[in-house]
Protein backbone atom coordinates (compact mmCIF):
# COMPACT_ATOMS: atom_id res chain seq x y z
CA UNK A 1 0.00 0.00 0.00
CA UNK A 2 1.21 3.25 -1.07
CA UNK A 3 1.74 5.69 2.07
CA UNK A 4 0.54 9.29 1.26
CA UNK A 5 1.53 10.82 4.19
CA UNK A 6 4.46 9.17 6.80
CA UNK A 7 5.63 9.77 9.89
CA UNK A 8 8.67 8.89 11.85
CA UNK A 9 9.83 9.95 15.51
CA UNK A 10 8.45 13.08 15.35
CA UNK A 11 8.72 15.70 17.74
CA UNK A 12 7.81 19.55 18.22
CA UNK A 13 8.73 21.81 21.47
CA UNK A 14 7.38 25.13 21.60
CA UNK A 15 10.50 26.33 23.64
CA UNK A 16 10.49 23.87 26.65
CA UNK A 17 6.50 22.68 26.09
CA UNK A 18 6.58 18.99 24.52
CA UNK A 19 3.77 19.65 21.92
CA UNK A 20 4.35 16.39 19.96
CA UNK A 21 6.55 13.54 20.73
CA UNK A 22 7.89 10.14 19.38
CA UNK A 23 4.51 10.23 16.79
CA UNK A 24 4.49 7.45 14.09
CA UNK A 25 1.66 6.81 11.91
CA UNK A 26 1.49 6.14 7.93
CA UNK A 27 -1.94 7.54 5.89
CA UNK A 28 -2.47 5.21 2.94
CA UNK A 29 -3.34 6.57 -0.48
CA UNK A 30 -7.35 6.60 -0.40
CA UNK A 31 -8.17 6.52 3.11
CA UNK A 32 -10.13 8.47 5.36
CA UNK A 33 -7.56 8.50 8.57
CA UNK A 34 -8.82 10.47 11.68
CA UNK A 35 -6.59 11.98 14.68
CA UNK A 36 -8.83 11.93 17.69
CA UNK A 37 -7.74 13.95 20.58
CA UNK A 38 -8.91 16.10 23.32
CA UNK A 39 -8.18 20.40 22.82
CA UNK A 40 -4.75 21.17 23.35
CA UNK A 41 -3.30 17.43 22.78
CA UNK A 42 -0.98 18.68 19.26
CA UNK A 43 -4.00 17.76 16.10
CA UNK A 44 -3.58 21.43 14.76
CA UNK A 45 0.38 20.98 15.38
CA UNK A 46 0.74 18.26 13.45
CA UNK A 47 -1.61 19.55 10.61
CA UNK A 48 0.94 22.71 10.73
CA UNK A 49 4.15 20.20 10.55
CA UNK A 50 2.36 17.80 7.86
CA UNK A 51 1.47 21.15 5.56
CA UNK A 52 4.95 22.96 6.22
CA UNK A 53 3.60 25.67 8.24
CA UNK A 54 5.54 24.22 11.35
CA UNK A 55 9.15 22.85 11.28
CA UNK A 56 9.24 19.68 13.34
CA UNK A 57 12.52 19.44 15.83
CA UNK A 58 12.52 15.67 15.75
CA UNK A 59 12.37 13.01 13.59
CA UNK A 60 10.59 12.71 9.47
CA UNK A 61 7.35 13.68 7.93
CA UNK A 62 6.54 13.18 4.30
CA UNK A 63 4.11 13.86 2.10
CA UNK A 64 3.27 12.06 -1.33
CA UNK A 65 6.47 10.68 -0.56
CA UNK A 66 8.85 13.83 0.14
CA UNK A 67 9.87 15.68 3.00
CA UNK A 68 7.24 17.98 4.15
CA UNK A 69 9.27 21.61 3.53
CA UNK A 70 8.52 20.47 -0.21
CA UNK A 71 4.84 21.07 0.45
CA UNK A 72 6.23 24.97 0.24
CA UNK A 73 6.64 24.29 -3.70
CA UNK A 74 3.67 25.83 -5.27
CA UNK A 75 3.45 22.47 -7.46
CA UNK A 76 2.70 20.70 -4.46
CA UNK A 77 0.49 23.00 -2.85
CA UNK A 78 -2.27 22.08 -5.45
CA UNK A 79 -2.26 18.99 -4.88
CA UNK A 80 -3.43 19.30 -1.21
CA UNK A 81 -6.36 21.30 0.55
CA UNK A 82 -6.14 22.60 3.64
CA UNK A 83 -9.40 23.81 5.96
CA UNK A 84 -8.24 24.90 9.27
CA UNK A 85 -10.53 27.74 11.87
CA UNK A 86 -8.33 30.47 10.75
CA UNK A 87 -10.33 30.78 7.81
CA UNK A 88 -7.76 33.55 5.90
CA UNK A 89 -11.28 35.25 4.10
CA UNK A 90 -11.68 38.44 2.42
CA UNK A 91 -14.50 39.72 4.95
CA UNK A 92 -15.21 42.42 2.79
CA UNK A 93 -15.62 40.15 -0.39
CA UNK A 94 -18.81 37.88 -0.66
CA UNK A 95 -18.55 34.24 -0.80
CA UNK A 96 -18.51 34.02 -4.47
CA UNK A 97 -15.85 36.72 -4.84
CA UNK A 98 -13.80 34.87 -2.17
CA UNK A 99 -13.92 31.43 -4.22
CA UNK A 100 -13.04 33.58 -7.58
CA UNK A 101 -9.71 34.39 -6.03
CA UNK A 102 -9.31 30.35 -5.59
CA UNK A 103 -10.59 29.69 -8.90
CA UNK A 104 -7.87 32.38 -10.70
CA UNK A 105 -5.19 31.17 -8.15
CA UNK A 106 -5.97 27.33 -9.41
CA UNK A 107 -6.60 27.93 -12.60
CA UNK A 108 -10.30 26.47 -12.62
CA UNK A 109 -13.55 26.67 -14.52
CA UNK A 110 -16.40 28.68 -13.66
CA UNK A 111 -18.43 25.37 -12.59
CA UNK A 112 -15.90 24.34 -9.82
CA UNK A 113 -17.76 27.66 -7.76
CA UNK A 114 -21.02 25.99 -8.31
CA UNK A 115 -19.61 22.40 -7.82
CA UNK A 116 -18.13 23.61 -4.72
CA UNK A 117 -21.00 25.38 -3.57
CA UNK A 118 -23.19 22.55 -3.97
CA UNK A 119 -20.52 20.23 -2.15
CA UNK A 120 -20.95 22.49 1.19
CA UNK A 121 -24.85 23.49 0.45
CA UNK A 122 -24.18 27.23 0.61
CA UNK A 123 -25.87 27.81 -3.14
CA UNK A 124 -28.22 30.22 -1.74
CA UNK A 125 -25.30 32.28 -0.11
CA UNK A 126 -23.05 32.97 -3.01
CA UNK A 127 -24.13 36.45 -2.82
CA UNK A 128 -23.50 37.19 0.83
CA UNK A 129 -20.43 38.88 2.45
CA UNK A 130 -17.84 36.71 4.04
CA UNK A 131 -18.70 39.33 7.35
CA UNK A 132 -22.18 38.50 7.22
CA UNK A 133 -22.22 34.88 7.69
CA UNK A 134 -22.83 32.66 10.68
CA UNK A 135 -20.02 30.73 12.10
CA UNK A 136 -21.10 27.42 10.40
CA UNK A 137 -21.65 29.47 7.15
CA UNK A 138 -18.03 30.25 7.45
CA UNK A 139 -16.82 27.05 7.79
CA UNK A 140 -19.00 25.08 5.20
CA UNK A 141 -16.70 28.38 2.53
CA UNK A 142 -13.70 27.69 3.95
CA UNK A 143 -14.27 23.72 3.27
CA UNK A 144 -15.50 24.90 -0.07
CA UNK A 145 -11.96 26.58 -0.91
CA UNK A 146 -10.33 23.63 0.60
CA UNK A 147 -11.65 21.26 -2.15
CA UNK A 148 -12.53 23.31 -5.26
CA UNK A 149 -9.17 22.29 -7.00
CA UNK A 150 -10.12 18.57 -6.68
CA UNK A 151 -6.88 17.70 -4.21
CA UNK A 152 -5.30 14.51 -3.91
CA UNK A 153 -5.19 15.00 -0.06
CA UNK A 154 -7.23 16.76 2.43
CA UNK A 155 -6.49 18.09 5.38
CA UNK A 156 -9.47 18.73 7.42
CA UNK A 157 -9.23 20.55 11.04
CA UNK A 158 -12.01 19.79 13.05
CA UNK A 159 -14.44 20.14 9.59
CA UNK A 160 -17.57 20.04 11.07
CA UNK A 161 -17.43 21.58 14.41
CA UNK A 162 -19.58 24.37 13.75
CA UNK A 163 -22.16 22.79 11.74
CA UNK A 164 -25.99 21.63 12.35
CA UNK A 165 -26.86 18.09 12.07
CA UNK A 166 -28.51 18.33 8.76
CA UNK A 167 -25.24 20.57 6.98
CA UNK A 168 -22.79 17.67 8.91
CA UNK A 169 -24.43 15.04 7.31
CA UNK A 170 -24.30 16.46 3.94
CA UNK A 171 -20.81 17.17 4.33
CA UNK A 172 -20.45 13.93 5.41
CA UNK A 173 -22.03 12.57 1.92
CA UNK A 174 -19.85 15.09 0.29
CA UNK A 175 -16.36 13.81 1.68
CA UNK A 176 -17.18 9.72 1.47
CA UNK A 177 -18.42 10.55 -2.22
CA UNK A 178 -14.84 12.80 -2.56
CA UNK A 179 -12.68 9.92 -1.29
CA UNK A 180 -14.86 7.47 -3.24
CA UNK A 181 -13.15 9.49 -6.48
CA UNK A 182 -9.98 8.94 -5.06
CA UNK A 183 -8.97 11.76 -2.31
CA UNK A 184 -7.60 10.44 1.10
CA UNK A 185 -8.75 12.80 3.75
CA UNK A 186 -6.56 12.93 6.95
CA UNK A 187 -9.18 14.63 9.68
CA UNK A 188 -8.88 15.88 13.14
CA UNK A 189 -11.78 15.63 15.05
CA UNK A 190 -12.70 15.64 18.93
CA UNK A 191 -15.96 14.15 18.14
CA UNK A 192 -15.88 10.20 18.40
CA UNK A 193 -18.92 9.64 16.27
CA UNK A 194 -17.54 11.43 13.15
CA UNK A 195 -14.35 9.05 13.60
CA UNK A 196 -16.87 6.26 13.76
CA UNK A 197 -18.80 7.36 10.97
CA UNK A 198 -16.38 8.44 8.31
CA UNK A 199 -12.83 6.78 9.43
CA UNK A 200 -11.19 3.94 7.55
CA UNK A 201 -8.59 4.03 10.63
CA UNK A 202 -8.22 6.48 13.67
CA UNK A 203 -5.10 7.36 15.97
CA UNK A 204 -5.63 8.79 19.38
CA UNK A 205 -3.33 11.63 20.12
CA UNK A 206 -3.12 12.73 24.24
CA UNK A 207 -0.36 14.99 25.30
CA UNK A 208 1.49 15.10 22.32
CA UNK A 209 1.76 11.21 21.83
CA UNK A 210 0.06 8.95 19.88
CA UNK A 211 -2.16 6.08 22.33
CA UNK A 212 -3.69 3.65 19.95
CA UNK A 213 -4.09 3.41 16.37
CA UNK A 214 -6.26 1.26 14.24
CA UNK A 215 -10.41 0.31 12.59
CA UNK A 216 -12.70 2.12 14.78
CA UNK A 217 -14.30 -1.79 14.87
CA UNK A 218 -10.85 -2.95 15.68
CA UNK A 219 -10.31 -0.92 18.12
CA UNK A 220 -13.57 -1.57 19.79
CA UNK A 221 -13.08 -5.16 19.55
CA UNK A 222 -9.64 -5.50 20.88
CA UNK A 223 -11.29 -3.30 24.32
CA UNK A 224 -14.25 -5.41 24.50
CA UNK A 225 -15.21 -7.87 27.54
CA UNK A 226 -16.59 -10.45 24.95
CA UNK A 227 -19.70 -10.18 26.64
CA UNK A 228 -23.76 -9.19 25.16
CA UNK A 229 -25.93 -7.79 27.00
CA UNK A 230 -29.82 -9.56 27.04
CA UNK A 231 -33.02 -7.54 27.62
CA UNK A 232 -35.99 -9.54 28.08
CA UNK A 233 -39.60 -8.43 27.91
CA UNK A 234 -40.12 -7.67 31.70
CA UNK A 235 -37.00 -5.27 31.56
CA UNK A 236 -34.84 -7.56 33.12
CA UNK A 237 -31.44 -6.97 31.46
CA UNK A 238 -28.17 -9.85 31.92
CA UNK A 239 -24.80 -9.64 30.51
CA UNK A 240 -23.63 -12.92 29.27
CA UNK A 241 -20.03 -14.22 27.82
CA UNK A 242 -19.21 -14.54 24.45
CA UNK A 243 -19.03 -18.04 23.18
CA UNK A 244 -20.10 -20.05 26.29
CA UNK A 245 -22.26 -22.72 26.31
CA UNK A 246 -24.24 -21.60 29.24
CA UNK A 247 -25.08 -18.23 27.51
CA UNK A 248 -26.37 -20.28 24.25
CA UNK A 249 -28.27 -22.43 27.10
CA UNK A 250 -30.11 -19.44 28.45
CA UNK A 251 -31.21 -18.01 25.26
CA UNK A 252 -31.83 -21.08 23.99
CA UNK A 253 -34.38 -21.08 26.69
CA UNK A 254 -35.32 -17.51 26.77
CA UNK A 255 -36.07 -17.70 23.16
CA UNK A 256 -38.08 -20.61 23.52
CA UNK A 257 -40.48 -18.70 25.71
CA UNK A 258 -40.63 -15.51 23.37
CA UNK A 259 -38.74 -13.78 26.02
CA UNK A 260 -35.83 -11.72 24.14
CA UNK A 261 -37.04 -7.81 23.70
CA UNK A 262 -33.03 -7.31 22.07
CA UNK A 263 -29.84 -8.52 22.52
CA UNK A 264 -26.48 -6.31 21.71
CA UNK A 265 -23.02 -6.54 22.19
CA UNK A 266 -21.00 -5.05 24.92
CA UNK A 267 -18.40 -3.14 22.89
CA UNK A 268 -17.25 -0.08 24.27
CA UNK A 269 -16.99 3.10 22.30
CA UNK A 270 -13.76 4.83 21.04
CA UNK A 271 -14.68 7.74 23.98
CA UNK A 272 -15.06 4.50 26.59
CA UNK A 273 -11.53 3.32 25.02
CA UNK A 274 -9.83 7.05 24.67
CA UNK A 275 -11.10 7.52 28.70
CA UNK A 276 -9.61 3.74 29.59
CA UNK A 277 -5.77 4.90 28.20
CA UNK A 278 -5.74 8.25 29.33
CA UNK A 279 -8.03 8.74 31.87
CA UNK A 280 -10.38 11.79 30.79
CA UNK A 281 -12.37 12.30 27.69
CA UNK A 282 -12.25 13.67 23.96
CA UNK A 283 -13.84 16.72 24.73
N1 LIG B 1 2.72 28.72 18.55
C1 LIG B 1 2.64 28.14 19.75
N2 LIG B 1 3.41 28.55 20.77
C2 LIG B 1 3.37 27.95 21.98
N3 LIG B 1 2.57 26.90 22.27
C3 LIG B 1 1.78 26.43 21.29
C4 LIG B 1 1.76 27.03 19.98
N4 LIG B 1 0.87 26.35 19.22
C5 LIG B 1 0.34 25.39 20.00
N5 LIG B 1 0.88 25.44 21.24
C6 LIG B 1 0.55 24.53 22.37
O1 LIG B 1 0.71 23.18 21.93
C7 LIG B 1 -0.33 22.36 22.47
C8 LIG B 1 -1.06 21.68 21.33
O2 LIG B 1 -1.81 22.68 20.62
P1 LIG B 1 -2.71 22.30 19.36
O3 LIG B 1 -3.30 23.57 18.84
O4 LIG B 1 -1.91 21.49 18.42
O5 LIG B 1 -3.85 21.40 20.05
P2 LIG B 1 -5.19 20.81 19.42
O6 LIG B 1 -5.20 19.36 19.76
O7 LIG B 1 -5.30 21.18 17.98
O8 LIG B 1 -6.30 21.58 20.27
P3 LIG B 1 -7.80 22.08 19.83
O9 LIG B 1 -8.64 20.85 19.71
O10 LIG B 1 -8.21 22.97 20.98
O11 LIG B 1 -7.66 22.84 18.53
C9 LIG B 1 -1.22 23.27 23.31
O12 LIG B 1 -0.83 23.15 24.67
C10 LIG B 1 -0.91 24.66 22.79
O13 LIG B 1 -1.07 25.64 23.80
Amino acid sequence: MTAEINVEHLGKKFNEFIALEDVNFSVHKGEIFGLLGPSGSGKTTLIKVLTAQLDQNKGKASVFGMPVNEMKRVENKSRFGLLTDNSGLYKRLSVEENLMLYKDLYGLDDSAIDEALAFVNLQDARKKKVSKLSKGMLQRVTLARALMHNPDLLFLDEPTSALDPGNTHHIYKGLRKLNEMGTTIFLTTHDMAEAETLCDRVAFLHEGKIQAIGAPSELRLRHSDQSMIVELTNGEQHTLPLNELTTAERLEEWMRHQLIQRIWSNEPTLGDIFMEMTGRDLR
